[in-house]
């Protein structure tokens, strides 16, 4: 059996994907049980197949060396450190490892995002000179267990499953990424990454699968775009340009999402070879077409107009090697599981990366069985709305809520524009904008499915803008939009599921920014009002009475497959 020892004849850093040219590799014959029997200098060229992804390698038989990343077969020696490795992607994230714990003092602000009982002192420590930490040597029983990276993620309320998860990283810095992307992070303000990004980046870049649950607002777009990015820029403009087949592929369930990872990708994507092709219903396809013709790093689409447009045109899909489904809840249950399984048939083995701020348990087992040596991330209470969203449920009768609607959007004391209103059908949102308009003279405008995707752009811009203070809106602003400036909902009409209500509140907050979520509730509701009083409680929010005095009333059916409960108070 062959092995291939990496040794770097010039040039520093970690192997970094595709640019492998200043690289010479011993090459070496190891026998099944790991003994050496011959070594040789290869150059770099007759060693093409030197594996860059670590999903591109196979397990281990037993006997074999194992990666010390990924635990897959150890076919290469990391010439830095001795460590058998599996692939360049693996050499990078241990060399990325190892840079991290020896990152210097002088941390970025914290971000709202980690509880204050996180100082820099744990995050970062300073080596001395016998190699001992400051903070090791100081405090060792208080900050530094033998794992560091455990202890960290307990402050953070990182949860992990799976084998060989990767250490948390602090820094954007200290992942190897591609300089220019580096300077696009900070030049779009991420100073430091959110938990959801510090665990979940180097995850997807070692070639992780990966399920990831974190609170809406909390970063989860770029915690995929920048493993993406990097990708794409170490496959190289040339290669891309020649090969003309896109590199991977984000599937969302509206058009809105897309639009708005597609900009954030680019932005992130600056300056590099980096092309995006937006594959939503609205925008003629043709043009779609041409732009993954010319070679793409990334297709950004909803699954119905994607399958439309493979099945109507011949686009070769072996070459995506990510795939991630956003909102992978909505994604892989009702209308869109099927038309995902089968892009998904039509990809060769990509590495999957799936995210939601609500996972239940059927889409963790659906999500296992499409992909093997999944790593489960979840960041906070998953399943929970995000606790800087303060919840203010009003038990108001339907005949009454346009009223209630209306008082609140004119009172200086409790209007907080620009204000979302969510409902529950298309009509009602065109209805209720007008009366809104008319009656309390605040300018709102409705947005919907059926609406061209032109006016929905321009309804959302002249909202983000200050224009318009109040957008009354169905489910398609209901997730994952970024709706930044946003710190007040209104849930006119309760959503049918408590996921959906999680994402619709979600609205009023970004990276734990305090936001407001009213929300009307009566007898129609039935249905979920256990579950929104479970909820209500553990966020502490105020429950009014008669909701309380419904639910005391009798017993629910709740939702399928769970058992029927009593709530006493
Ligand atoms: N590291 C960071 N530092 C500062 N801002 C960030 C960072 N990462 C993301 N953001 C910003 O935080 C906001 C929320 O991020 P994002 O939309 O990705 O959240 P999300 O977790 O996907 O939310 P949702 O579940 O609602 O889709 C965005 O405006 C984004 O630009």
């Amino acid at each position: 059996m062959r092995a291939l020892l990496l040794t770097r004849s010039g040039g520093g850093g970690g192997g970094g994907g595709g640019g492998d040219k200043g690289m010479q590799y011993k090459s070496s014959t190891v026998a099944a049980n790991g003994n050496e029997e011959e070594e040789e200098l290869v150059s770099c060229d007759a060693v093409n197949d030197v594996k860059k992804r670590c999903w591109d390698q196979r397990e281990a038989l037993p006997g074999e060396p194992r990666c010390v990343v990924c635990g897959r077969y150890g076919e290469y020696i990391c010439d830095e450190t001795d460590d058998d490795i599996c692939s360049l992607e693996c050499k990078q994230n241990l060399l990325c490892k190892i840079a991290n714990s020896r990152l210097p003092v002088g941390l970025p602000h914290p971000t709202r995002l980690l509880p204050p009982t996180i100082t820099h002192d744990e995050c970062f420590y300073v080596r001395d000179s016998d190699g001992k930490s400051k903070s090791e040597s100081e405090s060792e029983s208080q900050y530094l267990t033998n794992d560091p990276s455990e202890l960290l993620r307990r402050k953070l309320k990182i949860n992990v499953r799976g084998d060989f998860v990767p250490a948390p990283i602090l820094s954007f810095a200290s992942c190897n990424l591609p300089q220019k992307l580096l300077q696009n992070i900070e030049a779009a303000g991420y100073e430091m990454p959110t938990p959801v990004q510090m665990q979940a980046i180097p995850a997807a870049l070692v070639g992780k699968n990966l399920l990831v649950s974190a609170d809406t607002g909390s970063g989860k777009t770029a915690s995929f775009l920048v493993p993406i990015i990097s990708y794409c820029a170490n496959f190289g403009r040339e290669k891309l340009s020649n090969q003309k087949k896109p590199l991977s592929m984000i599937l969302t369930p509206t058009r809105e999402l897309c639009i708005q990872v597609e900009e954030q990708a680019k932005l992130l994507g600056k300056g590099l070879p980096f092309k995006t092709a937006l594959v939503v219903g609205g925008d003629p396809m043709a043009g779609q077409l041409h732009r993954i013709q010319q070679g793409v790093g990334v297709i950004i689409g909803t699954p119905g107009r994607l399958i439309d447009l493979l099945t109507k045109y011949d686009i070769e899909l072996d070459g995506v090697s990510i795939l991630v489904l956003d909102e992978v809840d909505c994604m892989l249950q009702r209308g869109f599981h099927e038309q995902v399984m089968q892009i998904f048939r039509a990809l060769s083995r990509p590495q999957v990366l799936m995210y939601s701020a609500t996972i239940p348990k059927e889409v963790e087992k659906m999500a296992s069985s499409m992909v093997k040596d999944i790593i489960a991330i979840s960041v906070g209470r998953p399943n929970k709305p995000n606790e800087a969203v303060k919840q203010l449920p009003i038990w108001v009768e339907s005949k009454q809520k346009k009223k209630k609607l209306f008082d609140i959007l004119m009172s200086k004391q409790h209007f907080m524009p620009p204000a979302v209103v969510f409902v529950g059908s298309r009509l009602g949102a065109d209805l209720l904008s007008q009366a809104v308009t008319v009656t309390t003279g605040v300018k709102a405008l409705s947005i919907h499915g059926e609406k061209p995707m032109k006016e929905r752009r321009e309804i959302i811009r002249s909202f983000l803008v200050g224009e318009v203070p109040v957008i009354v809106a169905t489910g398609v602003l209901g997730r994952g939009v970024d709706l930044l400036g946003v710190r007040q909902v209104i849930v006119f009409d309760m959503p049918n599921s408590i996921k959906e209500y999680v994402h619709q509140i979600g609205r009023a907050s970004r990276l734990g920014e305090e936001g407001t979520a009213i929300v009307f509730v009566n007898e129609e509701n039935k249905k979920i009002l256990p579950e929104l009083v479970d909820i209500l409680k553990s966020s502490g929010a105020p429950i009014p009475r008669e909701l309380i005095n419904s639910c005391t009333m009798g017993t629910f059916s709740v939702g399928k497959g769970q058992k029927k409960r009593k709530h006493s108070f």
